[in-house]
């Protein structure tokens, strides 16, 4: 993941590129307050919000600003999608996502699935544009220290071999857990048109800046522990991806914090290696080292760059943020030191190692260029200070120039090299007769037609032995022959022979490099299939163990679906039961209410025959009343009584209202009060019962006016001045016990003058009974004078008296 040092280069293989800024406008609710403006294309402003005082403001110019609501792709098109195409051109670029908090860079480079960001977008475009065009899977690996290397068909085999065993690892390992891969969806297909005749392969890297750094001399800087992998498709690269994610996420979690505090490095290197299309394969003389042919690209999500005293951290945090701070200010620093040296031409020292991520990216600033900064920024009012903060950084940053080396292409030669290899490979299987099959020539080999039956008669036989001559001539060519083809055969016969035991000696040398391998794979195997074993066993008592809860669990599910049952039933019963009670009080409810009316009608019935009967004795007492006294508006009292007679009885209270007033009138008249004197009566229930009056009472009805404020007039009974009030037609009772009152003074009719002179008040009237009974009723009272100078009458108690002949008294 760490990029190479390599040799600087010369001034003529350099370019001087400077470093691209672009700023990106968060999208917040149209609602919110904002300090942030985009002003055109490459302006943006930053103003102080309304409520704060402040003559800071900036306005900075940008490579590009994307405004609020920008779509994901069209960022992705204009920052990196130049960067993908350079990578896989075999340019390295670096690209920093710069700002506070919350200010939207993980969303810019990582998005969600639904708003993908740089990184699924980039490795689609990766992927896609190198289809059908990737080496061999463990063709090129990495080497451990921040290079690559190519391996030979046999290393390959071994490594893939080794690589098998660790999957068996991880997959054992990572058995029941679940590495879902996001489905981003990407909206569109990126794919990049590539020269020829390379293949491709690709690895990445995910870390962030709490990893251990280590400073390679050959190489320079690359990270500890950290995992470079071959990635195949695009889902192997999410899910890689997504494993990182879930690390840093744990991380966070299990330190509690609630946004990124790490700076998250996602590094994805493209190795592309030159291929002979004839055979489909790497060329056969391609060095091992295969450093030179890697590219990389680092995206880089730089923690929140708020201030300390933002984040309100203490302790641990605020050590933390220490650090995060530092390693901020320390790529500030070099940046300013970087502009300061272009600027001046000093040769001040940038402080690179004083912090791992400004150590492990230097060379992009010193040598390889491709730099790119994207400045977030969150236009909320509160961010003010931050954004102005982010803004003189961002323009630091776009002041610096980097050296860019200008790679040889290695496209330039690949034509002649597939030539050359073409030629080698014709020459060597030229000189490899020995793998040409065995061609064994018969007709060589054959001895010829046999030797004809020859009969010599004489030595010098001149016919025959010329013929036998050129016979036996025929025979030695034909021996001839077959002694060369013999050489022939036994010469290719004894090359292969060496050949064979050649490549055996190499096999076997093989076999032994490869023996202990294979033993240390097979124990490996031994010892996974005891894991299994082991593994399969305990699987099968937790089968077992499950086997024996699930019963437990449909015992126990079938007594609680009893006791709900019986429950039920219980509480159906129980409803039953409320339901008859309530009948049963609906009903006694009902005969107490009929009783009740009964009752009650009863009572009106016998109220009703005493009103009768009463109103016969009033008729007798008006028939009395008006013969003792003409003057006595008679007419008047008896429409009064009608009228409060024939009240229906609808309202205890109003009846004796108008029963108070109507016996108030009938006593003002019998007193012969006239209408300027105002007297008090007491209500008819206090004089028919002769119950004190209830204490408050009239204070809490706030009616007439109130006797209380009297009561500390009233004097000692002996020192009791009585009017007795006696019409005219009154018998004297005779022996009848009477009241024992002295009276003052005596009258038929009291006038105001009377009453002045007394404070108590006695009328005796009488009525005629039934038969020749006469009833006499004594009626007392408390005279007092009222505020006004008027004189007032409280009736305080009633007495009746009923004389007549014994003989009467017997017949009742
Ligand atoms: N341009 C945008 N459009 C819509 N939503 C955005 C945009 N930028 C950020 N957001 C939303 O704002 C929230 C915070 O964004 P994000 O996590 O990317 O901030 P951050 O700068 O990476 O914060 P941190 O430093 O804590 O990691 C997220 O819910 C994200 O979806």
């Amino acid at each position: 993941m760490r990029p190479k040092r390599v040799k600087t280069p010369s001034s003529s293989d350099v370019e001087m590129e400077p470093v691209e800024v672009f700023a990106r406008i968060k999208t917040v609710s149209p609602t919110e307050d904002t300090c942030v403006d985009f002003v055109d294309e490459r302006t943006v402003d930053c103003k102080p919000p309304p409520d704060v005082v402040s003559d800071k403001g900036s306005r900075a110019t940008f490579t590009k600003v994307f405004n609020q609501g920008a779509a994901q792709s069209a960022v992705y098109d204009e920052i990196c999608r130049p960067m993908v195409k350079r990578l896989l051109k075999g340019k390295s670029g670096l690209l920093f996502n710069y700002g506070v908090t919350s200010s939207g860079k993980t969303y810019t480079m990582t998005g969600s699935p639904n708003q993908p960001g740089f990184l699924p977008r980039a490795m689609e475009m990766i992927f896609s544009s190198i289809d059908g065009h990737q080496t061999k899977e463990f063709r090129v690996t990495s080497d451990d220290r921040n290079g690559f290397k190519l391996l030979s068909e046999t290393d390959m085999m071994t490594h893939r071999l080794e690589k098998r065993n660790e999957l068996v690892h991880s997959r054992i390992a990572s058995r029941g857990s679940t590495n879902t891969v996001p489905n981003y969806n990407i909206d569109e297909h990126y794919m990049e048109s590539l020269s020829e005749g390379f293949q491709y392969a690709v690895f990445m890297t995910y870390c962030d800046i709490y990893n251990e750094s280590l400073d390679d001399p050959e190489r320079g800087v690359y990270g500890h522990n950290i995992t470079v992998k071959e990635v195949r498709s695009l889902e192997d690269a999410l899910r890689e991806y997504e494993r990182g994610l879930k690390q840093r996420r744990m991380a966070e979690t299990s330190l509690n914090r609630t946004s990124s505090r790490s700076h998250a490095i996602m590094s994805l290197h493209v190795v592309r290696i030159p291929y002979d299309r004839n055979t489909g394969d790497v060329f056969e003389d391609q060095v091992e080292d295969v450093t030179s042919f890697a590219s990389s690209l680092h995206l880089v999500d730089l923690a929140g760059s708020e201030r300390q005293s933002r984040t309100n951290a203490a302790g641990d945090r605020l050590r933390e943020a220490g650090n995060i701070n530092n390693s901020l200010m320390t790529l500030r620093r070099c940046i300013d030191i970087l502009r300061q040296n272009q600027r001046t031409g000093a040769r001040g020292n940038v402080p690179y190692r004083s912090s791992k991520i400004t150590h492990m990216f230097r060379n992009f600033f010193e040598i390889l260029g491709g730099v790119k900064l994207v400045i977030c920024l969150n236009p909320a009012a509160s961010e003010f200070n931050e954004n102005l903060d982010v803004l003189n950084f961002a323009e630091a940053a776009q002041a610096i120039v980097c050296k860019r080396e200008i790679k040889e292409d290695i496209e330039e030669d690949f034509t002649a090299r597939e030539e050359q290899a073409a030629m080698a490979r014709a020459k060597k299987n030229k000189r490899r007769t020995i793998f040409q099959p065995w061609m064994v020539n018969e007709e060589a080999l054959a001895h010829g037609p046999p030797l004809p039956c020859v009969e010599l008669f004489s030595c010098d036989d001149a016919e025959m032995i010329p013929q036998l001559i050129d016979i036996i001539r025929q025979r030695v060519e034909r021996r001839e022959i077959i002694g060369e083809e013999t050489d022939r055969l036994t010469t290719t016969f004894r090359k292969k022979l060496n050949h064979f035991e050649r490549e055996n000696v190499d096999a076997l040398g093989k076999l032994r490099i490869l023996e202990p391998q294979v033993e240390k794979i097979e124990g490996e195997n031994d010892r996974l299939l005891k894991d299994n074993r082991r593994l399969e066993k305990k699987n099968r008592a937790l089968m077992e163990a499950q086997r024996v809860y699930e019963l437990d669990k449909k015992e126990a599910e079938a007594e609680l679906q009893a006791m709900n049952n019986k429950l039920e039933n219980e509480s159906k019963s129980k409803r039953q039961i409320e339901a008859a009670a309530k009948r049963k009080m609906e009903d006694e409810r009902r005969k107490l209410n009929m009783e009740t009316s009964r009752k009650l009608r009863e009572a009106e019935e016998n109220s009703k025959n005493r009103l009768n009967l009463n109103e016969a004795k009033m008729d007798q007492l008006r028939n009395i009343l008006s013969k003792n006294s003409p003057r006595t508006p008679v007419s008047r009292v008896n429409r009064e009584v009608e009228r409060v007679e024939r009240t229906p009885v609808s309202s205890a209270r109003t009846r004796n209202l108008r029963k108070r007033s109507v016996s108030e009138t009938r006593m003002k008249e019998e007193a012969g009060i006239t209408p300027g004197m105002s007297v008090k009566t007491p209500s008819a229930s206090n004089i028919k019962e002769n119950r004190p009056p209830r204490p408050g009472r009239s204070q809490e009805r706030g009616r007439g006016p109130t006797t209380d404020h009297l009561a500390h007039k009233r004097r000692s009974k002996s020192a009791d001045k009585w009017l007795a009030h006696t019409p005219k037609e009154t018998i004297d009772p005779g022996t009848v016990l009477q009241p024992k009152v002295i009276a003052k003074k005596n009258v038929h009719i009291p006038s105001v003058g009377d009453l002045k002179t007394v404070d108590q008040y006695l009328l005796t009237h009488q009525e005629l009974g039934t038969g020749n009974q006469v009833k006499t009723t004594l009626v007392k009272g408390e005279v007092y004078g009222t505020r006004t100078g008027g004189t007032q009458v409280r009736f305080t108690g009633k007495e009746k008296l009923t004389s007549g002949t014994s003989s009467e008294f017997r017949r009742k």
